[in-house]
């Protein structure tokens, strides 16, 4: 958490992203689960996780190809998906275990895979409050996560378990719940965005915006540091 925070108070920085936005936005998901009652306990998450290898699937171009090889390899190990990957696997059948989403993606793929058992953690942040409102509600099973460093005294029911994308999130959150392997899928960084990370561009694979590059560059930066100092393995698949 100590390194978290210095990653968050550089990234606050570097991208002008609201801190008081950042509270705001934690209190109102905390209070949508306060009345929905729709979380799940994290050590029932645990227990999927706990001493596996896992596949966690990001939305970059090597994606689909990477579905495919482990779609053949008929694989019973645990699968994340980082947001927008999740309509990429239900296109070829597969349902993630886990989401992790600020819901700034496809909605209806999470909701989908939400109904045939994913586990959808939903990340609250100053700039998805709208999203949080208004999707939040409707899934089920849900764990409420933030990105505020040392959020214990806002006595919240969320978790912070380190990372800044939805992608690098699944990597950290696979750590958190002890992971024995974490096997990347569709992580490719870089400057290429999918349209299954942004819906509305027009072909398959397009260069990204300034902003995604950027937050491309942080993912890797903090996958880079896990794989250092984290205690599962990470690795790319082969
Ligand atoms: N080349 C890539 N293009 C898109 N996503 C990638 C790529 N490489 C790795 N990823 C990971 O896949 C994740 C899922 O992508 P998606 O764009 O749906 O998520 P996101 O974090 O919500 O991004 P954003 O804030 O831009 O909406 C990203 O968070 C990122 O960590
Ligand atoms: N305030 C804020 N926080 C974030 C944002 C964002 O756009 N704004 N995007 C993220 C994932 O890409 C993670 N955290
Ligand atoms: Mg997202």
């Amino acid at each position: 958490m100590e390194t978290w925070k210095e990653f968050y108070n550089k990234i606050m920085d570097d991208f002008g992203f609201d801190k008081e936005k950042d509270v705001e936005s934690a209190r109102i998901l905390n209070e949508i689960i306060k009345k929905e009652k729709n979380n799940i306990d994290i050590e029932e998450v645990k227990e999927l996780i706990n001493g596996k290898e896992v596949y966690v699937f990001g939305a970059g171009p090597s994606l689909k190809k990477h579905i495919k090889i482990i779609k053949e390899k008929n694989t019973k190990n645990p699968i994340i998906a980082a947001d927008g990957a999740t309509k990429a696997l239900l296109e070829e059948n597969i349902i993630p275990n886990i989401i992790i989403s600020d819901l700034d993606g496809d909605i209806n793929s999470i909701i989908e895979a939400n109904k045939k058992g994913a586990i959808v953690v939903v990340h609250a942040h100053g700039d998805n409050i709208e999203k949080i409102k208004k999707h939040a509600k409707i899934l089920k099973n849900i764990i409420g996560s933030t990105q505020i460093p040392n959020f214990e005294q806002l006595k919240l029911n969320l978790i912070n378990y380190g990372g800044f994308t939805d992608g690098d999130r699944c990597c950290f959150l696979a750590e958190y719940l002890e992971a024995k392997k974490i096997i990347l899928c569709g992580m490719d960084f870089g400057i290429y965005v999918t349209k299954y990370s942004r819906p509305n561009i027009k072909n398959d694979i397009e260069i990204a915006d300034e902003i995604k590059q950027k937050k491309l560059k942080y993912a890797e930066e903090l996958v880079n540091w896990l794989k250092m100092h984290g205690k599962s393995d990470v690795v790319y698949l082969e």
